[in-house]
C-alpha cells in the first residue's frame, strides 16, 4: 500500500552561504522571509511566495558529519544529515495525515530506506510528527510531515520574522505556487524511478504529448536534442473517491518530470547537471504565476537573468501570429525571453475564448555558483502539460549558452574559488 500524501508542504535548500541564497531569493525572486532558526549548529531561514516555500539550510561541513544527529534537532525535519559537496536542492517534504501509518506502510515496500524513523519535535506553540525517506533520484529525500498539530510560524524552533523588506506586491508578482519539479537523471533510470513514486506515493504518469509511449516517456532525439521526458503527479484523492481529512481540495497539485539524457546526440544540459551536480537531483522547479509577462518583467527589474532563445524564435511569422492569437505582443515577450506554446484541443473543457491552450514559460540562468539548479516561471492558460515547442526552445537556449563563454567562465571563476 502506498502512503497518501495530502499536500506539498516545503522544498528545502542545502547550501555553504545561507545568507547569500537567502538575499537572491528575496532581493531577485521576490520570496519573503517568514520564519527563522539560528541556533549554534544550524542555521535555517523559511521563504514564501504564495504557498511556495523554500527553506534554505547550512549545508553540514564534512566535520560535522558523522556526528550523532538529534531528533530533537530541527534540522533533521529537513534531511540535513548528510554533507553534500555543492549547493543543491535536496528536500521535498510532503504533508500527510498520519506519519506513523505512512511510515509503516513505506516500511513494507521494497527499497524504501528511512534515514529517519518516525519522531516528534515540539515546543511551546504545539509539535509535529516527522519521518525521512530517501528517494530513488540522487540525494534528494522526502520528509513526511504532520503539522496539524501545530500553531506557531513555520515549524517547533522556528520564530515568526516580520520582514522588513518585503517582496513586491502580488499584483506584480503574482507567483502563486510551486507547479512542478524537474530531476536530472542518469541514463536508464527512469523506469526504476517511476515505478518507486508509483508503489510508495502512488504517484500516476500523465501525458507530455498525445502520442507518448506509455513505456518509453516523450522522447526527443533528433537535430541534437537526446531527452526523455516522463511526468508523474500524485494522486489525486477527490478523483479517486478517497476522501481524506485535513485535505484541501483546492490546493494545487505539484507534477514531478523525470529529465533523462539519451546518448546519440552527444553531450547535453542534464550531463551538464549530473557533473557539476556530482549525481541526480532537483534540475529545475517550476513556480506557477497568474501573470507571466508582469512577474518576468518584476524579476528582471530586480536583477534576475533569463535564458533567452535565438532570436529568430521570435521574428518567425508562425510563431509571431501565434503570440498575436493568443492575445501577447511578440516584443514584448522577446524582452524577457518569455516562450508560447499552444494546444489545439478538441475537448472543450478547458478551452480559453479562442478555442485553444497556451503555455508560457521563462527560465532563468542557474542560481548557484554551479550551472545546476534553475527556477521556471509558468503560466498555463487551460494547457495542463508541458509544450513540445517550448521544450525545444529551452533545450536551444540552454545548449547556447552552454557553448558560448558564459558556462565556460563560471566554470573557472569556480575553479578559482575552489583554489583560495
Ligand atoms: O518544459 C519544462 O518545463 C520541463 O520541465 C521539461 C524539461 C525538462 C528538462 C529539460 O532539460 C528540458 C525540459
Ligand atoms: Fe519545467
Amino acid at each position: 500500500m502506498a502512503a497518501y500524501l495530502s499536500r506539498l508542504h516545503h522544498i528545502s535548500l542545502q547550501v555553504s552561504n545561507v545568507d547569500k541564497v537567502a538575499h537572491e531569493l528575496v532581493s531577485r525572486f521576490q520570496f519573503n522571509v517568514f520564519a527563522a532558526r539560528r541556533t549554534d549548529r544550524a542555521k535555517q531561514l523559511a521563504l514564501r511566495r504564495g504557498s511556495a516555500v523554500f527553506v534554505v539550510n547550512e549545508r553540514p561541513s564534512l566535520s560535522d558529519c558523522g556526528a550523532v544527529r538529534d531528533h530533537r534537532d530541527a534540522g533533521c525535519v529537513f534531511g540535513t544529515h548528510e554533507h553534500y559537496p555543492v549547493d543543491t536542492v535536496s528536500n521535498v517534504c510532503f504533508e500527510v495525515t498520519d506519519v506513523p501509518s505512512a511510515s509503516r506502510a513505506l516500511r513494507d515496500q521494497d527499497g524504501c530506506e528511512f534515514l529517519q524513523p518516525p519522531a516528534e519535535l515540539q515546543d511551546d506553540r504545539g509539535r509535529v510528527t516527522f519521518s525521512i525517506v530517501r528517494s530513488p533520484v540522487g540525494n534528494v529525500c522526502h520528509t513526511l510531515i504532520d503539522s496539524s498539530r501545530y500553531q506557531g510560524p513555520f515549524l517547533p524552533g522556528f520564530r515568526e520574522v516580520s520582514s522588513g523588506c518585503q517582496g513586491a506586491d502580488r499584483s506584480r508578482c503574482p507567483i502563486t505556487h510551486f507547479d512542478h519539479i524537474t530531476y536530472a537523471c542518469p541514463r536508464s533510470s527512469t523506469v526504476h524511478i517511476t515505478n518507486w513514486y508509483r508503489r510508495n506515493f502512488g504517484f500516476q504518469r500523465f501525458f507530455i504529448d498525445r502520442n507518448e509511449d506509455v513505456d518509453e516517456g516523450y522522447v526527443l532525439n533528433h537535430d541534437g536534442i537526446g531527452l526523455r521526458l516522463t511526468a508523474m503527479e500524485y494522486w489525486k484523492c477527490s478523483e479517486s473517491g478517497i476522501k481524506l481529512p485535513f485535505k484541501d481540495e483546492k490546493e494545487p497539485d505539484c507534477k514531478f518530470v523525470i529529465a533523462e539524457s539519451l546518448p546519440e546526440q552527444g553531450r547535453n544540459q542534464v550531463d551538464t547537471f549530473l557533473d557539476e551536480h556530482r549525481g541526480a537531483g532537483i534540475q529545475h522547479i517550476g513556480l506557477y504565476t497568474e501573470d507571466i509577462v508582469k512577474t518576468a518583467q518584476t524579476l528582471s527589474q530586480a536583477g534576475v537573468q533569463f535564458f533567452s532563445p535565438p532570436p529568430a524564435y521570435y521574428t518567425e511569422v508562425g510563431k509571431q501570429q501565434e503570440m498575436l492569437d493568443a492575445g501577447y505582443d511578440p516584443q514584448t515577450l522577446s524582452r524577457y525571453g518569455i516562450l508560447l506554446d499552444t494546444d489545439i484541443q478538441t475537448d472543450t473543457d478547458r478551452q480559453t475564448t479562442d478555442g485553444q491552450r497556451h503555455l508560457l514559460q521563462v527560465f532563468t540562468k542557474p542560481v548557484f555558483a554551479e550551472d545546476t539548479f534553475f527556477l521556471e516561471l509558468i503560466e498555463r492558460r487551460g494547457a495542463t502539460g508541458f509544450g513540445e515547442g517550448n521544450i525545444r526552445a529551452l533545450w536551444r537556449s540552454v545548449q547556447a549558452y552552454m557553448e558560448n563563454g558564459e558556462h565556460q567562465e563560471r566554470q573557472s571563476n569556480n575553479q578559482l574559488s575552489k583554489q583560495r
